[in-house]
């Protein structure tokens, strides 16, 4: 697939807006634009990251958390297509990996370890608040509401698309999205964030909790199809909070500093606490299903704000429900990334948990993260946000060193360490999108 028949099909509005900025002698030296990457296929790293006995893999497969559900177990077989017959067969017949759309798009074959015709990029809250026309579609429609609307979600997905040409859209919604359609009680109060009217604290609480039906979905699948079709052959990455992040708004009843109540909890009354993160669990699962089921191409679990957990509360008490929401998407061999922020000390267990593709926040070098993981997974990361208002020459420098560092893992996908500020000045992200395409390009 080629790149300009990515951009036709997008009707892109801004094409005089793609500009390469100007750059010193020195910035073409730091990557070197040919070096290949080293061709993974999906069973290259499934061998790579699924062997550890379960017995080897820290408390919560072993003795340490009575409660946890074990860890699934990962196949370990050879020389497999992008997508088995069997992985196919799970998705509908216009499926954009079935009908062979978005399969060799450079998306894809970054997030499958393959090498690409340049390194593909995307942002993490690239659709919304820093986009002129997302705070016109929005002007008077509640967060949720535009949620929950297909087209107004649908349209907020492709903007950036089409305003920045990055190589997919990140399906709009929200991490709390799940829970409301099951019936919590949770709005998103503006410039302070999800809101639940009752924190879900103890284990009757828990248990009074409703669960989340396939027809609640509905909106979410509608919303996906509708955006699959406006992107064409650009990647829909569908995405979840994890149960971590998801249960720490729930046991806090709104935002934190330092997610505090559950971290208490899982300690105070691990009962309640793996019975909370199992239904944050599922319904997470739920939510990644319903947007396989409806075209997206890859699927990313945010845990935001497991960087506030050390390692081995998050083995006991976190890894194994993370493990349960991935797991419940193998059977559609999509790509599943995990991104968390502050997780230095937990990407081996993140890794472990089921993903696929690791994502990096801005604190820890691409290379430092592919040792921590064996150089055997996939990266994306990991642009300091702060670094898009701080001047063109330190921005360029900056992404230039992260390319480099990119270089070292089996493959890499562009991203920032964490969500585009919402003061972002549109402009750069569209420049340097044009930027890292014309450097990566092969
Ligand atoms: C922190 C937060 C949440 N939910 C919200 C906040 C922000 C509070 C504020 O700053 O006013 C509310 C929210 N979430 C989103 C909006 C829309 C406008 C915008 O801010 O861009 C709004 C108003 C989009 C979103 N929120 C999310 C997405 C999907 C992922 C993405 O676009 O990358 C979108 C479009 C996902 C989300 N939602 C949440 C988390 C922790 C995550 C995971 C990603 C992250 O750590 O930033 C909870």
């Amino acid at each position: 697939m080629g790149d300009a028949g990515t951009k036709s099909r997008h009707e892109l509005r801004c094409p005089s807006l793609l500009r390469k900025p100007s750059l010193g002698k020195s910035h073409h030296d730091i990557v070197s634009q040919k070096r290949p990457h080293k061709p993974v296929t999906l069973d290259t790293m499934s061998e790579n990251q699924h062997t550890t006995p379960a017995s080897e893999k820290g408390p919560a497969s072993a003795q340490g958390a009575a409660q946890a559900p074990a860890l699934p177990a990962h196949p370990t077989d050879t020389q497999r297509p992008l997508l088995t017959d069997e992985q196919l067969a799970h998705l509908s017949a216009n499926h954009p990996l079935r009908a062979d759309t978005t399969a060799d798009s450079p998306m894809l074959r970054a997030l499958t370890g393959r090498p690409s015709s340049h390194r593909p990029v995307w942002f993490m809250r690239q659709a919304g608040r820093s986009l002129p026309e997302y705070r016109q579609v929005r002007e008077g429609i509640p967060m949720l509401d535009a949620c929950l609307t297909p087209d107004l979600a649908a349209e907020i997905t492709v903007q950036p698309v089409r305003r920045h040409k990055v190589d997919a859209g990140i399906f709009f919604s929200d991490i709390v999205i799940p829970m409301k359609l099951a019936g919590v009680n949770v709005d998103i109060v503006p410039g302070k964030g999800p809101v639940l009217d009752q924190p879900v604290r103890t284990l009757d609480e828990v248990r009074d909790l409703p669960e989340l039906k396939d027809s609640d979905l509905d909106p979410i699948r509608e919303a996906v199809a509708a955006t699959v079709e406006m992107l064409g052959d650009t990647p829909l990455i569908g995405f979840a909070g994890a149960p971590f992040t998801v249960a720490a708004y729930m046991v806090e009843g709104g935002p934190s500093r330092d997610h505090l109540r559950p971290r208490t909890m899982m300690h105070a009354d691990p009962a309640a606490w793996h019975e909370l993160a199992a239904w944050a669990a599922r319904t997470a699962g739920q939510f990644l299903r319903a947007q396989i089921e409806a075209g997206a191409s890859a699927v990313q679990l945010f845990d935001s704000w497991a960087g506030s957990l050390g390692e081995s509360d998050y083995r006991r008490y976190v890894q194994a429900h993370s493990a349960t929401a991935l797991d419940m998407v193998r059977e559609y061999g999509v790509p599943r990334i995990h991104f968390g922020t502050g997780t230095t000390a937990l990407l081996p267990a993140m890794h472990e948990a089921g993903a696929d593709v690791i994502g990096v926040d801005y604190r820890l070098p691409l290379s430092a993260a592919n040792t921590l993981l064996n150089g055997a997974v996939p990266l994306q990361g990991n642009i300091d946000p702060a670094l898009l208002a701080a001047g063109s020459e330190n921005l360029y420098a900056h992404v230039d060193e992260v390319l480099a560092e990119g270089n070292a893992a089996p493959s890499h996908v562009v991203n920032l360490g964490h969500g585009v500020p919402p003061t972002t000045d549109p402009q750069v992200l569209t420049d340097l999108v044009a930027y890292i395409h014309e450097k990566t390009a092969n």
